[in-house]
């Protein structure tokens, strides 16, 4: 078996994504990602994939050229590589990633963000080599289903007229009544029982009030609210107060750890957070001021699904939880995210994927969720199959964009519908 790396394969895509609100604006119509193949001299093809704004790009061209010549299964010689690989500090100084909503951008985090795009197409490759699914290489599931939450957004039923977009029948969902009837239809279609509801669009009274509907719609059923630090700490305080009968957990209600900290000393309402921790260098001050209880995970800024299993490591260790983030991603993802979710023990709260908005993918077969869980794959590698056409046509919507698109801008979105919108300054309430 010869597991040298002898080509790298790097196609970004635009993917169709609705019209999904948040407190920065609003999704645009596309969306980009990147697709990494790895092929080894035996011709045996990895996948992987993740964030495909350009600066990930940028790094992952001078990435990829140095992993020819290596082994698929030299998996912590691709951190050694990505040091090797500068970061331009004007992507980095004082920058956030879509106005912040993916916590703190640093050289090391971007680094990390294409390392696991590697990571996870070696572990393909090297699975298919050795006729191991992914969660084999990990150390081996301790369950055979993931489960995942209905991810509930405030939305438009179309993107502003105008707009180059595709089209869906979901109707809009601007109110508690549309809120839901969305995660009515997240139920019927994939059997979800635990919701996740994108808040800081609107006053936090009608957000409230969404929840309290979907309480009563779903009793008993495990509710969250993200308004992505979007609120004070005293706003926080207060929604915690309303709400803390039916909350799972209040994710990321105001903005970094001195804030989520303040927060947690006054509620007994867990906190989760994608936002104030995603980096190993900012868990001691979260850990040590009780600022999270929960820690959402997103194996592409943690550099992939090993680095993912260390952190679950260090949150067991200090009693904390760990979950899994989601940002619009394709199935080659969702997949790396279940093997990994599969291995860890401990995982007390169903992850969140924003793949039931995802129309497109660049895979032969969805992947379908059944009684909101998907069952953990045992073939060989991830378990799933690229299919050529599909990447084909979703790379050449990529390569005729004129560059609009080709970074991901919810506040530049927003201002087709309402000109002169800026991302609104934090607390926003
Ligand atoms: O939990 C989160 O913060 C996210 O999923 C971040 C995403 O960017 C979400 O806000 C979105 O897709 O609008
Ligand atoms: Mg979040």
């Amino acid at each position: 078996m010869n597991l040298t790396i002898t080509d790298v394969r790097l196609t970004p895509v635009l993917v169709a994504d609705p019209p999904l609100l948040n407190t920065q604006g609003v999704h645009q119509p596309y969306t980009p990602r990147l697709i990494v193949e790895v092929e080894t001299a035996d011709g045996v093809v990895g996948v992987g994939e993740t964030y495909g704004d350009t600066k990930y790009l940028e790094l992952a061209r001078p990435f990829a050229e140095r992993l020819r010549g290596r082994q698929v299964s030299d998996l912590n010689g691709l951190f050694t590589v990505a040091d090797e690989v500068a970061v331009d500090a004007a992507r980095v100084l004082g920058q956030t990633d879509v106005g912040g909503l993916r916590g703190v951008q640093t050289a090391d985090k971007l680094r990390l963000s294409v390392v696991s795009g590697f990571e996870v197409a070696c572990l393909d490759a090297l699975g298919r080599a050795l006729g191991l699914p992914v969660h084999a290489l990990l150390g081996g599931k301790v369950r055979d289903s993931v489960e995942y939450s209905a991810y509930l957004f405030y939305r438009w039923a179309a993107h502003p007229a105008g707009v180059p977009a595709e089209t869906d029948d979901w109707g809009a969902a601007l109110d508690p009544a549309g809120v839901v009837a969305q995660a009515r239809r997240f139920t019927e279609r994939h059997g979800f029982t635990s919701f996740k509801l994108k808040g800081g669009v609107f006053p936090p009274e009608e957000e409230i009030a969404a929840v309290r509907a979907l309480a009563e719609a779903f009793p008993g059923h495990p509710l969250r609210l993200d308004p992505n630090g979007a609120w004070s700490v005293a706003t926080s305080l207060k929604v915690a107060r309303e709400l803390g009968d039916v909350l799972e957990y209040l994710e990321d209600p105001a903005l970094g750890t001195p804030a989520m900290a303040e927060v947690a000393a006054g509620t007994g309402v867990p906190l989760a957070t994608n936002m104030c921790v995603t980096t190993f260098g900012e868990i001691e001050e979260a850990f040590t001021r009780g600022a999270v209880q929960v820690i959402l995970s997103d194996h592409h800024y943690w550099g992939g699904l090993r680095n993912t299993r260390q952190l679950a490591a260090v949150c067991r260790t200090f009693g904390v939880g760990v979950s899994m983030h989601s940002n619009t991603h394709l199935g080659i993802s969702l997949a790396a995210m279940t093997h990994v979710a599969a291995t860890v023990p401990g995982l007390h709260h169903a992850c969140d994927s924003h793949y039931p908005w995802q129309s497109e993918d660049v895979l032969t077969e969805r992947l379908v969720f059944e009684g909101g869980r998907l069952a953990v794959p045992d073939a060989p590698g991830l378990g799933v199959e690229l299919d050529r056409e599909r990447l084909r046509r979703l790379h050449r919507r990529w390569l005729d964009d004129d560059g609009t698109l080709r970074d991901r801008d919810d506040a530049a979105a927003m201002r087709v519908a309402e000109p002169g919108w800026t991302a609104p300054a934090v607390p926003r309430w």
